[in-house]
């Protein structure tokens, strides 16, 4: 099976520090994976490192069944964090530049989506608003017609409607245009509207990885007597625990039901599980119960 991104014990140092350690990911294509983390947690490095702007320091990383960089980029559409844009270009360079550079231009799609926009034609791009700049940068990825959208906090400049009607876009040329995306986002409720797919990497190592459905079909809070963590049974793998004189609360995640009685077992949301995993120090040392940091679920 294609898979959009696949690293293998994949790290990246700057200098003598760690921006990625150890990565392993399987991301299967015609999904829209979120990547989420805190700033700092290495999610751009990961998505650099895809479109080739960096070489690993360890490991590997595939993009649609190939070496990352070389004759994939021509399948790549990328938006990089910083909204890349020729400030002296008009908006019309940028289009015609994206036609002169890109076998798959949809020029119908780029000169639709601007006039949508509202965009002038004749403004350079150094004139734009941020989130003008932005749009018309995403609009440059997507009219390339990509086989895999690379997108690095794509909305995080874009105001609320435009966010939504962006991402409604993104899901509607997922399904028509058999696309694979994996866009980064610190917005849990942008992910939850738009993703299936959902990885988490805190302090440059990845959380957790897998299908948004299954990933919440497996994860339950825990409220009862108080108890320790160790005491818990061997299937269920608990990723945060609190406790008051009496009781305690418990994340965990598990493939079986859940039976003791003396719980109360409610279901989690995608921002709970997000917020549990993003708790979790990476650094903290596995005790002898844990099951593996990364699980690749589908
Ligand atoms: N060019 C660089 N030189 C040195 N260190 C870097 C460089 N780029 C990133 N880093 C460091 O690598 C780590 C991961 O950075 P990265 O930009 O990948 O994180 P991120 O998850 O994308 O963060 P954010 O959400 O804030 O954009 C950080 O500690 C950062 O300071």
């Amino acid at each position: 099976m294609t898979a959009a991104l696949r690293a293998q014990g994949l790290g990246k140092k700057y200098g003598r520090r760690w921006a990625l350690t150890d990565c392993t990911l399987d991301l299967p294509a015609g999904r829209v994976v979120g990547l989420v983390g805190p700033n700092g947690a290495g999610k751009s490095t990961l998505l650099n490192l895809a479109v080739g702007m960096l070489t690993p320091t360890s490991g590997s990383i595939e993009v649609l069944d190939a070496p990352a960089g070389g004759p994939q980029l021509a399948k790549i559409g990328f938006v990089a964090q910083d909204t890349p844009t020729y400030s002296r270009l008009s908006v019309a360079d940028h289009l015609k530049l994206g036609a002169h550079l890109n076998p798959g231009w949809d020029d119908s799609l780029a000169q639709a989506r601007i006039q949508r926009l509202g965009l002038d034609p004749k403004q350079r791009a150094g004139r734009l608003s941020g989130g003008q700049r932005a749009q018309l940068a995403l609009t440059l990825g997507v009219a390339k017609r990509p086989e895999l959208l690379i997108l690095d906090e794509p909305v995080a400049a874009l105001d609320p409607l435009a966010r939504r009607e962006f991402l409604q876009d993104l899901m509607e040329a997922v399904t028509e245009q058999e696309l694979s995306v994996v866009l980064s986002s610190h917005l849990v409720s942008d992910v939850e509207r738009s993703c299936d797919y959902l990885v988490v990497l805190v302090d440059s190592r990845v959380q957790i990885s897998g299908d948004i459905e299954t990933l919440l079909a497996t994860h339950y809070r825990l409220v009862g007597p108080r108890r320790d963590e160790k005491s818990m049974p061997q299937n269920q793998y608990v990723i945060s625990a609190s406790h008051t004189d009496r009781q305690s609360t418990f994340l965990i995640r598990t493939d079986e039901p859940v039976l003791d009685p003396a719980w109360s077992v409610s279901q989690l949301t995608l921002e709970d599980v997000v917020l549990a995993y993003m708790g979790r120090s990476a650094s903290t040392k596995p005790k002898s119960n844990d099951r593996p940091v990364l699980e690749v679920q589908r």
